[in-house]
């Protein structure tokens, strides 16, 4: 209950913040609303008892014209409540979805994403960015309903007591139902969470063009409708079963509750046959029996409906609270430009205790100024190592220190400021050319001549001027630009190599920052492109801190230090040359390389 009645008054807040006029008008017509049909019951009971009266019937015109006047009222409430409810709709979703993304933005490590509880929260979360409104519209339903029941059932009281009574016991069992009812969507809307989203997933499969040419090539088509048609059986089977027992209860209870009216009705005839209550009671009777059934199902349902989005909306809450996933400092400390170096400290990694060590004990300082290089075998540890520097997570154990200042100490903020990465599985996103380099540093989203030159610098700058719009070409054939409405479009998709080249424009764009990641920068490149890539970070860089990771040993062979990751530590430290003579992994992986240019040249 407590639980409910915060819920309750986030919602309502959330609504009075994003729309408070319209909340307010939207209030006013409700209320209206509810005390509407006891009136018009109210005047026609006066207008019957007075024609049916001896005369004379001086009120009649002026209760003709009152029925006149509220029912054109009434007649304007529906429309009018209408298009305060979708207004308020909008506005509301507006600011709930605005506040849903802004605590996502809290989350600013990795790990919440790797979470499917997380996405299943998330996803409830964002279609209940319209339970806000829902719930204030449920709660004015149940408002507008006890108002309505109790001015029936006063009307009704004043016929018959006894009658009243039963009538409103014959509620309880319904709004227990309805109750248990509610809870039981709002139980299986969150089960039917993961169902939901492996259908959106393989839907996805069967539509985006990332994976058509792999759907095509191997003939997945089928199967992914075949799996995407399965899990929404699946969710179909557990919808209709709910489906049919609310059916059932909602038939029986409908049956005593007519079986009780017509109850009431008999006995209201016979009473007027007897003369014990006049037409205009037995109006007024009918009305109320007619009005109470109405309002007390409307009222049951408004109640079902708050508790159930309650529910639902406890998910958005549970978002807009959740802790950060990386704590931020107590007392933060101030990031000062790296002067000495980064030194990892005995870190040891694991994505979750359920997860192997990754990282078992790395010790490894990376000084200021230089290029360092890190190699190993696929799954070593290289890209975690990268992701830890960027604290995308925190070291299970040991520290990261920028410094000496432990990178947990700082807003992580102030530390990615300070850096510039290329990521292994970096993003393509469906913008024009100039945007894709200007996500690197949204500050020069307007300065062309920045974006040119670091575009320059990928060596892609000629590449964009070639496009149809140039650097404002959308690189997508998904969406147009707004000046292609009507035409087909010449939005472009880049080539591997080419996209590749527009991640490193992107960070090129962060050249001057203190630190440069580059994880695989150039595993898309030709031979000639890598060359003139690296040639061209090592003029950028000079003097400023990289790390580069490549299995093409070849590009790291100028690195000041060389890292070798092996089993979770740093098996191997030092410069090509005394790499080669150590005759270790390094070494092997080397000669291994080499060997294969070699033979590739002579055949
Ligand atoms: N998000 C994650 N959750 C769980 N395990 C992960 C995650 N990311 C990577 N791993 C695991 O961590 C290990 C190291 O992966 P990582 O990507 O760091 O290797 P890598 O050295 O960069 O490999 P590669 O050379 O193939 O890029 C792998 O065994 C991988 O399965």
């Amino acid at each position: 209950m407590a639980d409910a009645l915060v819920r309750l008054s986030g919602a309502a807040r959330l609504v009075h913040r994003a729309a408070p006029l319209h909340l307010l008008g939207y209030l006013a017509n409700t209320v209206f609303g509810a005390v509407l049909p006891v009136l018009l019951a109210w005047l026609l009971k006066y207008l019957l008892d007075e024609l049916a009266g001896p005369g004379p019937y001086q009120d009649l015109v002026w209760l003709a014209v009152a029925l006149g006047a509220v029912g054109l009222v009434g007649a304007l409430s529906p429309h009018l409540g209408e298009y305060l409810s979708t207004e308020l709709d909008r506005r509301v979703s507006l600011s709930a979805q605005n506040e849903l993304f802004t605590a996502v933005e809290r989350f600013t490590g990795l790990s919440r994403f790797e979470e499917p509880t997380f996405h299943d929260r998330l996803r409830l979360a964002q279609r209940t960015t319209t339970s806000p409104i829902r719930i204030v519209d449920a709660v004015c339903g149940v408002g507008r309903g006890v108002l309505t029941v109790a001015g029936f059932l006063g009307s009704l009281a004043v016929i018959s007591l006894p009658f009243t009574a039963i009538m409103l016991l014959a509620a309880v069992p319904m709004l227990v139902v309805e109750l248990r009812l509610a809870r039981r969507r709002a139980a299986l809307q969150w089960r039917l969470g993961p169902t939901e989203r492996w259908e959106q997933f393989y839907s996805d499969l069967l539509s985006n063009t990332y994976a058509a040419k792999e759907v095509r090539l191997f003939g997945l088509a089928g199967f992914l409708r075949g799996r995407m048609n399965a899990e929404q059986q699946t969710a179909n089977r557990a919808l209709r079963q709910l489906d049919k027992r609310e059916f059932w209860l909602r038939a029986v209870l409908s049956a005593l509750s007519a079986l009780l009216s017509a109850g009431g009705l008999i006995w209201a005839i016979t009473a007027a046959g007897r003369g014990q209550v006049t037409v205009g009671d037995v109006s007024m009777f009918v009305a109320s029996i007619a009005g109470v059934q109405l309002a007390l199902n409307g009222l049951v349902g408004a109640i079902s409906n708050t508790s159930y989005e309650l529910v639902m909306f406890g998910h958005y809450m549970t978002v807009l609270r959740a802790e950060p996933d990386l704590p931020p400092p107590a007392r933060p400390r101030v990031l000062p430009p790296l002067e000495h170096g980064i030194e990892l400290r005995n870190v040891w990694f694991r994505y979750s205790d359920g997860h192997p060590w990754v990282l078992r004990g790395v010790n490894l300082f990376i000084p200021s100024g230089g290029s360092m290089a890190l190699v190993g075998h696929n799954g070593a540890g290289k890209s975690t190592l990268v992701k830890l520097l960027c604290r995308f997570y925190d070291p299970t154990r040991g520290a990261i220190l920028w410094d000496g200042i432990d990178l947990r100490e700082v807003p992580v903020d102030e530390l990615r400021e300070r850096m510039s990465a290329v990521f292994q599985d970096f993003m393509n996103y469906d913008f024009s050319a100039s945007d894709n380099i200007a996500v690197g540093d949204l500050a020069a989203a307007d300065d062309q001549e920045r974006l040119e030159t670091a575009a320059k610098w990928a060596g892609v700058h000629e590449t964009l001027t070639d496009l149809p719009a140039g650097y404002g070409t959308l690189l997508t054939r998904m969406f147009l630009s707004e000046s292609e409405k009507h035409e087909t479009g010449t939005g472009v998709m880049l080539s591997g190599g080419q996209w590749q080249r527009l991640a490193l424009a992107r960070a090129f764009l962060r050249a001057d920052r203190d630190l440069m990641i580059l994880d695989e920068p150039s595993a898309g490149l030709d031979a000639e492109a890598e060359h003139d890539v690296h040639t061209r970070l090592r003029q950028l860089r000079t003097g400023a801190t990289s790390l580069l990771i490549s299995h093409r040993l070849g590009a790291v062979r100028d690195a000041d230090l060389i890292a070798v990751l092996s089993d979770g530590v740093v098996a191997e430290l030092g410069r090509h040359a005394d790499l080669l003579d150590a005759n270790g992994l390094y070494a092997r992986l080397f000669t291994l390389q080499a060997s294969g240019y070699q033979l590739q040249g002579e055949t």
